[in-house]
């Protein structure tokens, strides 16, 4: 029997960059290059030089074939021959001198890229990645620029030593031959207009095209982040099944676009041929008539040739162009995004925090329109443990997000130490915090370097204090290469409760003044969890701390427990103080106590 696939739903918004016209984006991208003015006017200057003197060779050949058919004159023959080799060979030289610095200035230009990029990216909200797809974003960071590199590598340099050899070819025409310039350009409105057609047509689906490479990407990302849910449900199927259907789409964006903008070779081919062949019919005719000598008509058919040569060029990098373009484009649009969290222009410095947070009326909402917090208010004083519990989606995680200010509020404010967090510079209120994640995060490097990612000039010695407290240097002693062991993606050579333990040494090692901890004990055996348990006291020690605790009993002995539910604070006080209320907090708390003498029983 065929087994059923579950269509993956493919978030083609996402991502989707605003469309701006190619020339735009075209010219910006250029911007990246044209920074460097001194080494771009060299190349420009080299290039007019490469370019004169090379085509001085067709003007001296064809002198050469005047001269020869007037007399054969040996001397005159050497002359010609000497002046075609000089003028060759200084033109390879400024060639070669320009190749070599525009080399330097494109690879300096695409750093530039992707270094803008990855900042950018870095000093974004944490709003921009709820939004966005990570794998898509790791698409534009990775193969775009890989396009964009493709494109200023290959082809950036040949559009620019073409456009320059192009102006210098119609100039020497027309101070040539008028007539046969105008008949050898006669042509160019139709190259033109081929040209527009191409990029017309192929354009858009090169963006399709990229757009579905980002979603391949996107795809491979998560299955194989998630690969194993994917085992675990014997999904291997349809997670092919799914990026064939992605990787089909992109195969056949990728042929109809490329298919069309390889079309325009062999048409520009047959249009060269077309021109040269008109010229030489004029060219004969204005000899005939006296109007023209045979050398320059031997000089305009090789500049003819020459003339097609940039614009069958610009055809032939067609493809490349404009990936590059809807490339950028992806690039541009992550580039043009505003990160949503701003310090005030006069944003001070957050002193050193005591721990004092109040909460006055808070409204909030992730999405406009739909509130999550109403109207939330409290208090905490200086070293006081305040556990938050509620049902799921309550709004538990939400409030500590505030905290940090990873999110700004609708309405009310938020006061740490007198003062509002909105304020202060956002970074100096994040270093002061520390927060141990339900999911713990942990980078592929050494267990040390894990540990020193949170104050970088922290020394090994610190580190290991650090370990030592929060329970975890005995584990790391057992490791293969003790401190030094290197960490697979995740920590996933570590069990959950051994990378539970050094999150909570990381962030013992940042020694922060204020703690938030998000049921950083669940899924641990119980004796990990004392261990966790005794760790985290340690860390709690002194410091005003936030606890999220789905099990009560992890906060049985809060200074104040807030009862969060739908998004409000619908009950407040210490353990007893709410038991003694028999309100929601107590039938919680019974319900889960029940289920623990359930489970005993
Ligand atoms: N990034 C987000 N964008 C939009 N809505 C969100 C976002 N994060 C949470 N929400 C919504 O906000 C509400 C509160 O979520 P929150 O994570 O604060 O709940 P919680 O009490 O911590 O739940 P849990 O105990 O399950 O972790 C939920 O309805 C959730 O769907």
């Amino acid at each position: 029997m065929n087994k059923p696939f579950l269509h993956r739903q493919i978030n083609s918004k996402a991502g989707k960059p605003p469309q701006e016209s190619a020339g735009k984006v075209f010219a910006r991208l250029l911007g990246y290059v044209t920074r460097y003015v001194g080494q771009i006017l060299l190349v420009i200057l080299l290039l007019l030089v490469g370019t004169a003197l090379n085509l001085l060779i067709p003007y001296f050949l064809g002198e050469g074939l005047n001269n020869l058919s007037s007399s054969l004159n040996l001397k005159l023959l050497l002359h010609t021959v000497i002046l075609m080799t000089i003028a060759a060979i200084g033109s390879w030289a400024a060639l070669f001198l320009q190749g070599l610095i525009i080399a330097k200035v494109l690879q300096r230009a695409l750093y530039n890229l992707r270094r803008d990029l990855f900042e950018h990216i870095q000093s974004l909200s944490i709003n921009f990645f709820d939004r966005q797809p990570i794998g898509e974003l790791m698409s534009s960071v990775t193969n775009d620029a890989e396009v964009i590199a493709t494109f200023f590598r290959g082809n950036l340099n040949m559009l620019l030593s073409e456009s320059i050899n192009l102006i210098f070819i119609v100039i020497a025409m027309f101070w040539l031959n008028w007539r046969l310039a105008i008949t050898a350009m006669l042509i160019s409105p139709l190259f033109m207009a081929l040209l527009g057609f191409i990029s017309r047509v192929s354009g858009p689906i090169f963006d399709n095209l990229q757009q579905n490479i980002g979603e391949l990407n996107g795809l491979m990302e998560e299955t194989v982040s998630g690969e194993k849910v994917v085992i675990a449900y014997g999904q291997q199927l349809e997670a092919v099944y799914n990026f064939q259907q992605i990787s089909f789409a992109a195969m056949e964006a990728g042929i109809k676009a490329r298919f069309i903008a390889l079309l325009s070779r062999p048409v520009t081919l047959v249009l060269t041929n077309l021109d040269v062949a008109l010229v030489a019919l004029v060219g004969g005719l204005l000899v005939l008539n006296n109007q023209a000598d045979v050398g320059i008509v031997a000089t305009f058919l090789q500049y003819t040739r020459q003339f097609a040569i940039p614009i069958t060029s610009v055809a032939n990098s067609l493809d490349s162009l404009l990936a590059s373009i809807s490339s950028a484009e992806r690039v541009f649009a992550i580039l043009d995004e505003k990160p949503a969290i701003v310090d005030k222009p006069n944003a001070f410095p957050m002193p050193p925090i005591q721990g004092h947070v109040v909460f006055k009326d808070v409204d909030f909402s992730y999405v406009q329109g739909r509130p999550i917090l109403k109207q939330n208010s409290f208090e905490a004083l200086p070293g006081q443990k305040i556990g938050l519990c509620g049902p799921t989606g309550a709004g538990k995680s939400t409030i500590i997000n505030l905290i940090t200010r990873y999110y700004d509020i609708d309405k009310g404010d938020i006061i740490i130490d007198g003062h509002s967090i909105y304020d202060v510079q956002q970074d100096s209120l994040r270093r002061q915090i520390g927060i141990v994640l339900q999911e713990p995060f942990l980078f592929s490097d050494t267990v040390m370097n894990n540990l020193r990612y949170a104050r970088l000039d922290a020394t090994d010695e610190e580190c290991i204090t650090a370990a030592k407290q929060a329970n975890a240097h005995e584990f790391i002693l057992r490791l293969p290469n003790s401190y030094n062991t290197v960490l697979t993606e995740r920590g996933g050579n570590l069990s959950q409760g051994q990378r539970q333990l050094l999150t909570i040494a990381r962030m013992m090692v940042a020694n922060p003044r204020m703690v938030i901890l998000d049921e950083a004990t669940s899924n641990v055996d119980t004796r990990t969890e004392e261990r966790i348990q005794q760790a985290l006291n340690r860390l709690m020690q002194g410091r005003t701390s936030f606890v999220i605790a789905h099990r009560l009993s992890t906060i049985r002995d809060a200074d104040r427990i807030l009862v969060i539910k739908a998004g409000e604070i619908i009950e407040t006080g210490t353990h007893e103080e709410l038991m003694a209320q028999h309100e929601f907090y107590y039938d919680l708390y019974m319900s889960q106590f029940k289920g623990k003498v359930a489970a005993i029983a």
